[in-house]
């Protein structure tokens, strides 16, 4: 097909795009024009110039000499000081916290003790009914309250380790960062869910983080293969070199790009470079023709496609005109049919999912593709260009950019591709491969990163004295986008703050899925350093590989034809089995374990000047094996998904993933900054927030039936701990009892009867008691955590709601997987597009969105049941001679406990006219009272008239 010249002239050089080209190109140079086809500006994406000389194996860091012993005690102080510290809660609170767990446990208890002795006898259904579901809920409870018991609060110092890896010293006098690497890795999976702008935000945001930028990869998996997806990324590349010199240069937060320029606040303040407006205002601009060129990708690459495809048609139809008119022969026949092939803008076909699907180019079944568009920046500082009269004067600015690295895995109908989890995997091998950052930082596409430092927030934690003992340190996931009310308690405040920072104080926080730093030797599944045995032993490898060695050595004798078993390094035989047949990824894996070491007074100490040592550019040998090990077969028979990365096999992979760590005797960290480490989406209307919530839960029931319950691991794990861990296998069980409990004020109300005999002192005292002390307990749970006593109430309001609904389904669906190996399947969630709707009221448009399912059945019932019952019982009042007054108030308070529970999605149901379910409450509530006004009003005059005669 004709095209232009600038097109024919890159089409050949895309040798390491998909595996169709084959690996015979030597240069994986390519460049990809931004602009639609036949604008004449390109933008060239990967610079890189091939050392074909340097493999894969000296690069990475390189280890330089140990420094001696003087040098090593006159930088002892500064390197004592510690990087992380507990900041204190105030102890009167904990102390009073803790006394009032035990009177509430004591209280339940006796309460308990007292409803078994008082059975009433005329309801013997509703009386046993009610004291199970107590009997559970007292259960449920104390295994979320305990593991509460020791909360804790941890802060960074950001300083100390500045000084420690970044200031001047006799091993590193040009003051060269000696921080360790980090690879971050962003998933996204599908281009109209996940709009490409959001996940381009993202990764500007991360490409602009404050952290050495030599020692910062960025990996985007797109589980989508998407077009849209790539060149949506080699825009935010471009764009990232004016964005992060210019965060870099006048330090803007957030380095969000969209959340920036759509800051309310006075953008000016404590700027007091002269050149900021300008700069600002240029930047602005730039942003707003990029965002243009993003939205508009989806528009060019069809028209685009189009005009190639049409012209690819005409171009046969004529070879096949020429073939009838000459030849005939029928071996040269040429073919007439052509798909609907999606092009990318160098003129080739996108080796992805195409538009069209078809075999080969579908979302399950696309070959894997590896793009670097950024390649590594090298070592030295470079300065930018400028001066006065530029637009941008970058002059004082590194305007180096971290390397940047798509992947698309590779699909195959048949393979089992493990979502997320898979993406995961393959992005740690192709990483190991390609920068090998002793640590890997997990976002999902939507979150962004809000504060430019939270990296080294989380790096205190793990270079810490014993921070080699910490596997991963999880941020709070913060939402934006959720309506001010919080109506079904998106925030999750009481898990984040409440939950995991108990958890912090025990064995550490739950990884819950994203924001989330790890030790990649955690995630290849070693066990942590055992610190009696690595003070015996020196070494570097001496502390990462104790126990393996033990259990490899056990294994070895039993298989031995797969293990190399090297007796220089006997700690260090890793197993190609575990990690798979690429022995440039096993090597890597090798020295993964080798690069991180903490220091500390009694500990070995991390060689000062380790880790600053250059890394090589990517050569064609590193890009093709990462091409490798993403492949669909790779994983097969290994121990990928089993015993070595993200766990495969559930829906909630994240939980399990960080168990299998804690079980291993890992400790984690939570790391709360100010402002927010990571910023996010999360679904806000019912019907989306109802379906995560399912996800969640159905993740947990498996995880209760599977091997990963807590029960069962070893003994490494914590007793609290584990309990936290058991609450969340348990959790959704609660469900049957809660529903079990909504419908039990309908049933008493229209039985007349009750859950007890009568109201006797006895019993209101033991309901004070109780609600008192779970008041107690909120408040001071708002006090030590923070949280507002308006997000604890919301919580408390969607643990019905959910209970109800999802928890239930869950249950369901998780005895079915068990029973009938029924199973389910989960979609992802919708994240709102970045600068949708620019009306006001719109904002929360989602918020009113309402699709019915049929989560929603049970909660309706039970609004709907509890209201007529309160109606129908007070009615009655007026034709019954002696109604039981006890058990009329007693069932109506129980019945309006579980309305003001259910009101938020009362309310949900009702859509933006949110006001009618206040209506219903307000008016069988009403229509209650004047009926008991008027039962007593004509029974009075009964009375009078009986008294008159
Ligand atoms: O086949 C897939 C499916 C999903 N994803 C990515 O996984 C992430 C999470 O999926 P999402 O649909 O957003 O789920 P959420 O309910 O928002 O996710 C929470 O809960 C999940 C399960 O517990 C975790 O995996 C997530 O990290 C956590 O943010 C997203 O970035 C997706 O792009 C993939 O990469 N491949
Ligand atoms: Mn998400």
């Amino acid at each position: 097909m004709p095209r232009d010249p600038k097109d024919s002239h890159v089409s050949n050089s895309t040798g390491n795009i998909g595996s169709d080209f084959g690996s015979s190109s030597p240069n994986y140079t390519v460049t990809v024009p931004l602009t639609p086809d036949n604008t004449p500006d390109t933008v060239q994406i990967v610079p890189t110039d091939i050392d074909s000389g340097s493999s894969c194996k000296d690069g990475d860091s390189e280890q330089t000499d140990p420094r001696n012993g003087e040098e090593s005690d006159a930088l002892l102080g500064k390197l004592s000081r510690p990087l992380t510290r507990i900041v204190k809660i105030s102890p009167i609170v904990i102390h009073l916290y803790r006394t009032l767990i035990f009177v509430r446990v004591v209280a339940l208890c006796m309460f308990l003790a007292w409803r078994v002795r008082n059975p009433n006898n005329k309801a013997i259904w509703l009386w046993f009914l009610s004291v199970i579901c107590e009997f559970w809920f007292a259960f449920s409870w104390l295994i979320d309250q305990i593991p509460r018991l020791f909360p804790v609060n941890h802060g960074t110092d950001i300083e100390a380790l500045r000084e420690r890896f970044e200031s001047q010293n006799p091993n590193n006098p040009t003051s060269k960062s000696d921080l360790p690497g980090i690879d971050v890795f962003v998933s996204t999976a599908d281009a109209e869910k996940e709009p490409p702008l959001v996940t381009a935000n993202t990764i500007l945001s991360i490409l602009a983080v404050d952290y050495p930028i030599e020692k910062l990869s960025c990996y985007i998996s797109d589980d989508g293969g998407s077009l849209l997806t790539f060149e949506a990324m080699a825009e935010a590349a471009s764009f990232a070199k004016i964005w992060v010199p210019f965060c870099k240069k006048h330090k803007i937060e957030p380095r969000n790009p969209e959340s920036y320029f759509g800051l309310e606040k006075d953008p000016f303040k404590n700027k007091v470079r002269h050149d900021f407006v300008r700069e600002r205002r240029y930047v602005k601009r730039s942003y707003a023709e990029f965002k243009v060129r993003v939205n508009a990708l989806s528009h060019f690459v069809r028209r685009r496609s189009d005009a190639c495809n049409s012209s690819e048609e005409t171009n046969a139809l004529e070879k096949w005109n020429n073939w009838k008119l000459n030849d005939q022969d029928e071996e040269s026949r040429p073919s007439i049919v052509a798909h609907k092939a999606t092009w990318m803008s160098n003129g080739s076909h996108w080796p992805g999912t195409w538009s069209v699907p078809c075999a080969n180019h579908s979302k399950g079944d696309h070959a894997s593709i590896i793009q670097v568009l950024l390649d590594h920046p090298g070592d030295e500082p470079v300065k930018g260009t400028g001066g006065e009269g530029c637009e941008l004067d970058f002059e004082e600015v590194d305007i180096r950019l971290p390397m940047l690295v798509y992947v698309s895995r590779e699909k195959r109908p048949g393979y089992d591709h493990n979502k997320k989890a898979g993406a995961m995997n393959a992005l740690v091998r192709a990483s190991a491969i390609m920068s090998n950052g002793p640590f890997i930082l997990n976002l999902d596409c939507d979150h962004y990163v809000h504060n430019s430092r939270a990296f080294r927030d989380g790096i205190c934690f793990m270079m810490d004295r014993d921070g080699d003992c910490v596997c991963f340190v999880q941020f709070p996931q913060r939402f934006e986008g959720i309506d001010p009310s919080d109506r079904y308690a998106n925030n999750n405040t009481v898990f984040f703050d409440i939950n995991l920072r108990a958890l912090d104080g025990i064995q550490g926080p739950m990884y819950v899925g994203t924001g989330c730093l790890f030790r990649r030797t955690a995630l290849y599944g070693f066990d942590p350093p055992d610190v009696s045995v690595r003070d015996q032993r020196s070494g570097c490898c001496g502390c990462c590989f104790p126990q393996r060695l033990k259990s490899n050595s056990a294994r070895v004798a039993s298989e031995p034809e797969y293990y190399m078993d090297d007796d220089e390094d006997e700690h260090i035989c890793l197993i190609p089995k575990r990690f798979g047949c690429s022995s440039i990824l096993v090597n890597s894996v090798k020295r993964a374990a080798c690069t991180v070491q903490s220091s500390g007074p009694g500990r070995p100490v991390c060689p000062l000047g380790s880790l600053t040592g250059g890394r090589k550019p990517l050569d064609y040998a590193a890009v093709s094996e990462a091409f490798n090990v993403v492949s669909c077969w790779y994983e097969y028979k290994t121990q990928w998904g089993m015993s070595v990365g993200w766990v495969y096999g559930s829906v909630t992979e994240d939980v399990v993933t960080g168990f299998r760590m804690h079980e291993k005797g890992w400790r984690s960290f939570y790391c709360v900054t100010e402002p927010d480490a990571f910023r996010g989406s999360a679904p806000i209307n019912l019907t989306d927030r109802l379906h995560q919530v399912l996800r969640w839960a159905t993740g947990s029931v498996e995880i209760f039936f599977s091997r990963n319950n807590a029960v069962l691991a070893g003994r490494k794990l914590k007793l609290l701990q584990r309990i936290a861990y058991l609450n969340v296998g348990i959790y959704p069980f609660t469900s049957v009892f809660i529903l079990t409990y909504c419908f039990l004020p309908p049933l008493s109300l229209i039985s007349g009867q009750f859950v007890v005999d009568s109201l006797t002192p006895a019993f209101l005292s033991y309901l004070l008691a109780i609600s008192f002390s779970i008041c107690g307990l909120a408040f001071l749970e708002v006090k030590w955590s923070g949280i507002t006593l308006e997000e604890w109430w919301r919580n408390e309001q969607f643990w019905l709601i959910g209970g109800t609904s999802a928890h239930l389904v869950a249950v369901l669906q998780g005895l079915l997987k068990v029973i009938a190996g029924v199973e389910v399947s989960f979609t992802s969630t919708l994240k709102s597009s970045t600068g949708g709707g620019d009306d006001e009221d719109d904002d929360f448009a989602e918020l009113y969105l309402f699709k019915w399912t049929s989560l929603m059945i049970p909660p309706l019932t039970i609004i709907i049941s509890n209201i007529v019952a309160i109606l129908v019982a007070w009615c009655r009042t007026i034709f019954s001679d002696n109604p039981h007054w006890s058990n009329l108030v007693g069932g109506t308070f129980f019945a309006v406990w579980v309305l003001v529970h259910m009101y938020p999605f009362a309310k949900g149901l009702m859509g933006r006219t949110g006001k009618t379910p206040t209506i219903i409450y307000v008016w069988s509530g009403l229509i209650a009272i004047c009926l008991s006004l008027l039962y007593v009003a004509i029974k009075n005059s009964e009375l009078m008239k009986e008294s008159f005669s």
